[in-house]
């Protein structure tokens, strides 16, 4: 399982690291630089370099990278852009090695507020000399504000020179300019072949957009203590690996009958959205579900029943077609009948937030207080939910609870925007947990997953699963892996990998622009075949 950290959470682990381990910052940082320059020299030939460097130790990084590069026959070039009583004790040191090796010239650019983005830029331009690799030293984990004056004229001019002379382009730690924990970009920003990050990859660079910065990160050990991960607030985020999830899929019973593949009751569909039932309904078939019933209104039963033969229907009026007491007798018909065969629920895709919508979620919470069953909590439940404002959510929801909300449903479950959310999604996230207290899973073109004790970030999926019925898909395999036994987190979590990773499929055969939902389902039997064991 792969671990990244939050900018402010790196910063931890390196204090910690250095006051309470007693691990000398020198020492790290020289892993740190060797690595970075290591990097260039695996990849281009000796050549020339230029390096640019801020005033903290992202700068100190470069100045040690200028050092050990120019060691190896490189001609470097540095422009260390800020004010010189703003260096770190760090920076200085460096400086110092440098100017006892009396090679390289460091030309300074300072900080001062009388100037234009065009005059910085046209100064700045003598300093930025063509070269075969440009490196990105200016802001680490310390980025602090937006990026302004002098500092974004630097890095506009370092993408510029960059591209002009077909530099291949390295950013020491991370792309300057992007917030290692939101993935947003603050002001101007860099944009690499290559972010040679240390210790720990940082949250915002898998985000988007930050995570769109740089074609490759790449995770140096720097060589910090492993306990240094322990000793930051909160807790790390994990992403799950092909081989994590190969063993939380365990391995298939190969005496199982269909009961021991647990049965998934689907609640969704209204009129004129059967679709939603099906690709859920389907999704969870495909995941391995044993059976899947599906509850919807009648008007679905003809297309459901051609579509997907192989599901159980249970076919409902609308209220406005019947009588309270029949109304009673199919909702207690559920309560008695359907739901107790139930290994997991899924409620909400094409639900509608009708009346009838709504004393199905009710039943369906109600059930939850009373039993111990997974429950997957999509579209139309969420808006539904998000309506309900005197009850304690905490009290009605709880660890078996899986919210599947997209940024729109979060920012109405939070009332605020959907670009709200979008934008911080990692804050709303959270807040949803604490509000709900159960297992929240913000999809977007990355998905964060929380539980009350930990945190995950999802890395598979593309762009082409940003097409109608793809979330349904996802609560179907959710609800499949929870109803065939494993924890509401791990079949939220694993659910989430093998969405994406089964899109990641689908885009190979029928690119981002064509795929549809549908497709995620054939997508998901390729990857189940790459994940399962042979043999139990
Ligand atoms: N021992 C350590 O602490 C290690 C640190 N390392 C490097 O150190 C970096 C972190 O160093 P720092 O904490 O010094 O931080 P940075 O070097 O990232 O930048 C901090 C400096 O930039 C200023 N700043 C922040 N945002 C600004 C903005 N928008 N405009 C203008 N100035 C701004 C701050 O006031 C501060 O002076 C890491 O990213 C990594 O590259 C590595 O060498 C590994 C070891
Ligand atoms: N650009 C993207 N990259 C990766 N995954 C994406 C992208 N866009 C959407 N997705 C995924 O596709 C799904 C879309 O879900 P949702 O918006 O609920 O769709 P719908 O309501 O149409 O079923 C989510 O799981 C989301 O994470
Ligand atoms: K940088």
């Amino acid at each position: 399982m792969k671990q990244l950290l939050t900018g402010k959470q790196m910063k931890q682990a390196d204090t910690w690291s250095i006051k309470e381990f007693g691990m000398e910052s020198l020492i790290l940082m020289e892993r740190a630089a060797l690595c970075a320059a290591q990097h260039i020299m695996s990849v281009q030939k000796p050549g020339c370099v230029f390096i640019m460097c801020g005033m903290g130790n992202n700068g100190a990084d470069g100045l040690a990278m200028a050092r050990i590069l120019s060691q190896n026959g490189w001609s470097v070039r540095i422009a260390a852009i800020g004010q010189i009583e703003k260096a770190t004790k760090e920076w200085l040191y460096q400086k110092s090695l440098l100017d006892k090796m009396e090679i390289l010239p460091v030309q300074y650019f300072y900080e001062s507020d009388d100037k234009d983005e065009e005059e910085y830029r046209s100064a700045l331009s003598n300093l930025y000399v063509p070269a075969q690799v440009y490196v990105d030293a200016l802001f680490g984990v310390g980025l602090s504000r937006k990026v302004s004056g002098v500092y974004r004229a630097a890095i506009e001019e370092w993408n510029e020179h960059k591209k002009k002379c077909g530099a291949y382009g390295v950013a020491v730690d991370i792309c300057s300019g992007l917030d290692a924990k939101s993935g947003q970009v603050l002001g101007a920003y860099v944009k690499a072949d290559v972010q040679i990050t240390f210790g720990y990859g940082k949250v915002g660079q898998f985000l988007y957009p930050g995570a769109s910065l740089s074609d490759q990160t790449i995770t140096c050990d720097i060589g910090m203590p492993n306990e240094a991960v322990y000793h930051v607030d909160g807790f790390p985020f994990n992403c799950l690996e092909k081989s994590d999830a190969k063993d939380w899929l365990g391995s298939r019973c190969l005496w199982g009958n269909k009961g021991t593949f647990g049965r998934v009751v689907i609640i969704a569909g209204s009129s004129g959205m059967a679709g939603a039932a099906y690709l859920s309904a389907l999704a969870a078939y495909r995941t391995g579900a044993g059976l899947v019933d599906i509850v919807t209104p009648k008007c679905n039963r003809l297309v459901l029943q051609q579509l997907l033969p192989e599901a159980v229907l249970h076919c409902i009026s609308e209220i406005s077609e019947i009588s309270k007491d029949e109304d009673e007798e199919q909702l207690a018909y559920l309560r008695n009948e359907v739901l107790p065969k139930a290994k997991a629920i899924v409620i909400g895709p094409g639900l509608s937030t009708d009346t009838l919508a709504k004393k199905l979620l009710d039943m369906v919470l109600e059930w939850n207080r009373s039993q111990n069953c997974p429950i997957v909590i999509d579209a139309d439940a969420l808006n539904l939910l998000a309506m309900r404002t005197n009850i304690d959510h905490a009290e009605y929801l709880g660890e078996n609870v899986i919210l599947t909300p997209h940024p729109g449903e979060l920012g109405r479950l939070m009332n605020s925007s959907a670009k709200e959310a979008a934008k911080n999604l990692l804050y709303f996230a959270e807040e949803l947990q604490k509000k709900f207290g159960c297992i929240c899973v913000c999809k977007d073109a990355r998905t964060v997953i929380l539980t009350q004790k930990n945190r995950y970030l999802n890395l598979t999926g593309n762009s082409g699963m940003a097409t109608g019925g793809s979330g349904d898909v996802l609560t179907g395999v959710i609800a499949s892996l929870a109803a065939q036994g494993l924890s509401a987190e791990r079949a939220a979590v694993l659910g989430v990998w093998l969405h994406g990773a089964a899109g990641d499929e689908a885009a190979k055969e029928k690119s981002p622009y064509s795929m549809i939902a549908r497709d995620l389902a054939d997508g998901l039997s390729k990857v189940l075949i790459q994940i399962s064991r042979k043999k139990v």
